[in-house]
Order: C-alpha cells, then sequence, then structure tokens
C-alpha cells in the first residue's frame, strides 16, 4: 500500500504553450503521470533532462516557495519558475505531513538570508552564513529533518565533502524509516545508494525507474576510478 504523503503528479500539457520550452524536454514528451511509491525517490539524468524543474513545479504545486525553505518561506528575488506547476496535479495521500522543506543548492545563500530575516527570541537564527558552504548546507538540512516530514532536495550534496554525503545519507535514511518521504534530485553515487530507494532516470527521452547500477552517476564513477589510468590515457591524448 503506498502510504506516502505525496504520492504521484499528473500532466495536463493541453495548459502548456506550444512554444514553452517544457514541450522541448525530452523526458516530458507524452508522460501523463508519475507515481511515487516509496519513501526515498531519486531523480537522476543528464544536465538540462528537466528533474529540477519537475521537482520544483511538485514543489510549488504543494505550496512551498520556488526559491527554496518551508512553507512559511514567501520570498522572491529571483521570479523564474517555469509553468509546470499549472499544469500538474500533485495526488496526496490519507497522511498529511507534519513539516517539510524544499531545499535547493542554488538559492541556498538566498534561503540562509531569509532565515536570519525570519528569526526572533523563541527561533533563533542558526547562522548559516557564518558556517563553511558544505557546512552549513549540512546544518540545514540536519535542522529540518524530521520524522513525518516531506522532504524536496535539490542536488544536496553540491556543497557536501563524501564524508558528509555519508552523514546526510545516513539520516535521510533514518528519517524515511521514521514516516518521512524524500524526493531528491541528485548526482551524487553515494547519496543514490541509500537502500530500498525508487531512482527515476530522466534520460533516453522518457522518465523511467531503473536500478543503481545503471544510473550513469554510479557507472561513470566506477569506470573512472577502475580505470583511471586508461581512460586518462585515452581521454586525455589525441
Ligand atoms: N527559463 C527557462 N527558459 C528556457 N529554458 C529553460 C528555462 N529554465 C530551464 N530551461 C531548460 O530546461 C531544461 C531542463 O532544465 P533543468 O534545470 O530542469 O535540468 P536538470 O535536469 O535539473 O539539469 P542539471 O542536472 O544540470 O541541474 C534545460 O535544457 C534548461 O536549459
Amino acid at each position: 500500500m503506498n502510504d506516502q504523503f505525496l504520492q504521484g503528479v499528473l500532466f495536463d500539457w493541453n495548459r502548456i504553450d506550444n512554444d514553452s520550452y517544457l514541450k522541448r524536454i525530452k523526458a516530458f514528451k507524452g508522460i501523463e503521470k508519475l507515481v511515487f511509491n516509496k519513501p526515498i525517490t531519486f531523480f537522476v539524468g543528464e544536465n538540462g533532462s528537466g528533474k529540477s524543474t519537475l521537482l520544483e513545479a511538485l514543489a510549488v504545486a504543494h505550496g512551498f516557495n520556488p526559491e527554496g525553505g518551508t512553507k512559511n518561506y514567501v520570498f522572491s528575488t529571483h521570479d523564474t519558475h517555469s509553468e509546470l506547476c499549472d499544469a500538474i496535479r500533485i495526488s496526496k495521500g490519507y497522511r498529511k505531513e507534519k513539516w517539510g522543506y524544499f531545499l535547493r543548492a542554488e538559492s541556498f545563500y538566498n534561503v540562509a538570508t531569509k532565515e536570519e530575516e525570519y528569526a526572533d527570541l523563541t527561533h533563533p537564527s542558526a547562522k548559516y552564513h557564518e558556517k563553511s558552504h558544505g557546512e552549513s548546507f549540512l546544518a540545514l538540512a540536519q535542522n529540518n529533518l524530521r520524522p513525518n516530514g516531506l522532504y524536496l532536495f535539490d542536488e544536496p550534496e553540491a556543497a557536501l565533502s563524501p564524508q558528509r554525503q555519508l552523514t546526510l545519507l545516513m539520516q535521510i535514511y533514518s528519517c524515511a524509516k521514521e514516516g518521512a518521504q524524500f524526493i531528491i534530485v541528485t548526482h551524487s553515487p553515494i547519496l543514490l545508494g541509500i537502500p530500498d530507494a525508487d531512482i527515476y532516470c530522466f534520460d533516453d527521452g522518457r522518465i523511467h525507474l531503473c536500478e543503481y547500477e545503471e544510473t550513469e552517476s554510479y557507472r561513470i564513477t566506477e569506470m573512472f576510478i577502475n580505470n583511471r589510468q586508461m581512460l586518462l590515457d585515452k581521454l586525455l591524448t589525441d
């Protein structure tokens, strides 16, 4: 039985103009629905394949600020979110999340600034700007991870060392065991290794489920580490 907060998404492409760039994203061609069955779902695929566009649309359609944060974050420094949020319908489950966070690597600075502005005596600021990029990013993720929460993360690995990616992996895993749901865009072969997640790949002109070992992140990392010299010889010599 599917007991996720966000169980799936239906697309109505009639609501999108024919000349919109959204209609040129190959992975979206003809897609009518996508199901989220597991507590952890990953979106993987080549740069520009549409992962962040879909994650952002899910976030906005669910009531999050397009630039990230909790549902209480209402600000806009750069209003560029796509109209995909108007063309999707989210299927919600019988459970309602107790908390949620939309985390994006690309607008982290603005969210950290807002967090300071929103702070008060009962909610003191975590002062993310006074930490390193990776420290603050992990702290922000950790401070917002709670059981029964809904989390949409866009490339959370961007600032993290491999060691801290492992820390995040453990925390995502244990939070998911306590009723949370995660949808995560990632290129990290470490995060993708979380057991029992669904991995949606946006390559080959469609969004389809794939195995961990089939992802480019895994295959290219494995190939590079195991055949480094041979690959470098090939890549670096004409
Ligand atoms: N405002 C926009 N106008 C036109 N095209 C856009 C706009 N925003 C995004 N795109 C295009 O939509 C496509 C999908 O972008 P998206 O950011 O979703 O890719 P992605 O899979 O998340 O890539 P990455 O792994 O690099 O983050 C890209 O080709 C991008 O150039």
